[in-house]
């Protein structure tokens, strides 16, 4: 077997906290075993080098591990993308496809955010756990395989249970082992370990001398809290690393990068003299910018959605408020067979595929890029408001939880 520290390394997994030593020796004595392991925890805590563990300890090493964001996939689409779907199954489905669980046979599936799985695709994901078997949308043959499910949650999943969001046998089924991390403010040794090495990191990265906290400026950071654990930290230790041009921080440096703790905002927004309006100024800008931007993505959504759906009346009935929303000053409908007539011939080549479909909602890459930092700058700025909790962030910015959720990963926040 092999040590603690060779496989910290290989994974590089910083800390020598006993609770993070535990889960690993945990991941790794069960790695040869094919129980499903359940990886627990809040949100930052470094929950998906678990699974990777246990895949690469394994005997399924050579063959595929797939990791699937459980949370950032449409309702929709989420039985089609684990479990595949037939030719002509649903509208759009212009050809058969392989889900996770038939690619990946002989490997290692890792659900991430699991407790976001809706209901009906957790009887699925159930049936597989006890006998491998599943079927794929749109058919009625049963297809067998043989996949080892790692899942992780930072949701409570007891509460889910009773909440009855969330099967209890099919928790009981994931959870055989669970494995859990602990938040980092309760591993407080690791903090000024994991802040040097992002440190050097980024300097590397940014080609930059590495910036050094002084030892007051250590013990506030070793006390802060760390809503959004390891993942905050390293956002942390970017942020300083690349504005400040002292590269020894001081403590007061230091405070303006960590969210203050009764409010919640962040310090660089209050201030005596402050450029308050300014900010507030600013802030509005951003919100406009970003909510017309999501007005944006749902209308390419929708307008994929007539592109490819034959049931027009159906649809537009179903996003009446969205269509009122972004065509305020017209009439209260809009007569989409003939406005959109020309282009269904024009881009059904172009979007005849479901991933197209998926494009559709993310972030265009000619898109201004000053847009795009400043969508981030606000999504970081509402969850440090919220203490890090999606829910409430994303009902301040106005979108879903699972487009929030989305962007999280995709900025890696
Ligand atoms: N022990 C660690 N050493 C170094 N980096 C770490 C460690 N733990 C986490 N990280 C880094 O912190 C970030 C967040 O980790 P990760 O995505 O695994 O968190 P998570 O628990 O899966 O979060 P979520 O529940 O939001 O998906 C990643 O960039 C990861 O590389």
């Amino acid at each position: 077997m092999e040590s603690l520290q060779v496989i910290k390394q290989r994974f590089g997994i910083i800390g020598n906290d006993v609770h993070l030593n535990r889960a690993i020796e945990k991941a790794i004595r069960v790695a040869p075993t094919d129980i499903s392991v359940l990886v627990t925890g809040e949100s930052g805590v470094g929950k998906e080098s678990i699974p990777k563990i246990i895949h690469h300890l394994s005997h399924r090493k050579h063959a595929k591990y797939i990791a699937v964001n459980c949370g950032a996939i449409p309702e929709g689409t989420i039985d089609s993308e684990l479990f595949g779907h037939e030719k002509g199954s649903f509208t759009g489905a212009t050809a058969a496809r392989s889900g996770y669980f038939e690619v990946a046979d002989g490997g290692t599936i890792f659900l991430d955010e699991v407790g976001e799985l809706p209901l009906t695709t957790q009887v699925r994901l159930l049936r597989v756990l006890e006998n491998g078997e599943f079927i794929k949308v749109g058919s009625s043959q049963v297809q067998k395989t043989n996949v080892r499910i790692v899942a992780a949650t930072n949701l409570k999943m007891h509460e889910a249970i009773s909440k009855g969001k969330f099967r209890e046998d099919l928790y009981y089924r994931l959870s055989t082992i669970e494995i859990n991390l602990p938040p980092l403010r309760e591993r407080r040794e690791d903090i000024h370990l994991l802040f040097r090495k992002f440190a050097s990191d980024f300097a590397q990265k940014y080609k930059m001398p590495t910036v050094r906290l002084t030892d007051d400026a250590v013990k506030i950071l070793e006390n802060y809290g760390f809503p959004g654990n390891i993942r905050q930290l390293r956002n942390i230790a970017e942020q300083i690393s690349v504005v400040e041009e002292n590269r020894v921080i001081s403590t007061q440096s230091l405070m303006q990068y960590l969210p203050s703790k009764g409010t919640n905002l962040p310090s660089v927004i209050k201030g005596e003299n402050s450029k308050s309006d300014f900010n507030s100024e600013r802030e509005i800008m951003y919100k406009i910018l970003f909510d017309m931007r999501n007005d944006i993505n749902d209308l390419k959504k929708l307008t994929l959605d007539l592109m490819k759906g034959d049931n027009v009346d159906k649809l537009q009935e179903e996003n009446k408020k969205l269509i009122q929303k972004i065509y305020k000053e017209e009439k209260d409908t809009l007569d989409f067979k003939e406005e959109n007539s020309v282009e269904v011939v024009r881009f059904n080549d172009k979007y005849n595929d479901e991933n197209d479909y998926e494009f559709a909602e993310t972030i265009d890459a000619d898109e201004s890029l000053s847009i795009q930092d400043k969508e981030i700058e606000l999504i970081k700025k509402s969850l440090e408001r919220n203490n890090g909790k999606r829910k409430l962030a994303a009902k301040e910015l106005g979108i879903s939880e699972r487009t929030l959720y989305r962007k999280i990963k995709q900025y890696d926040l």
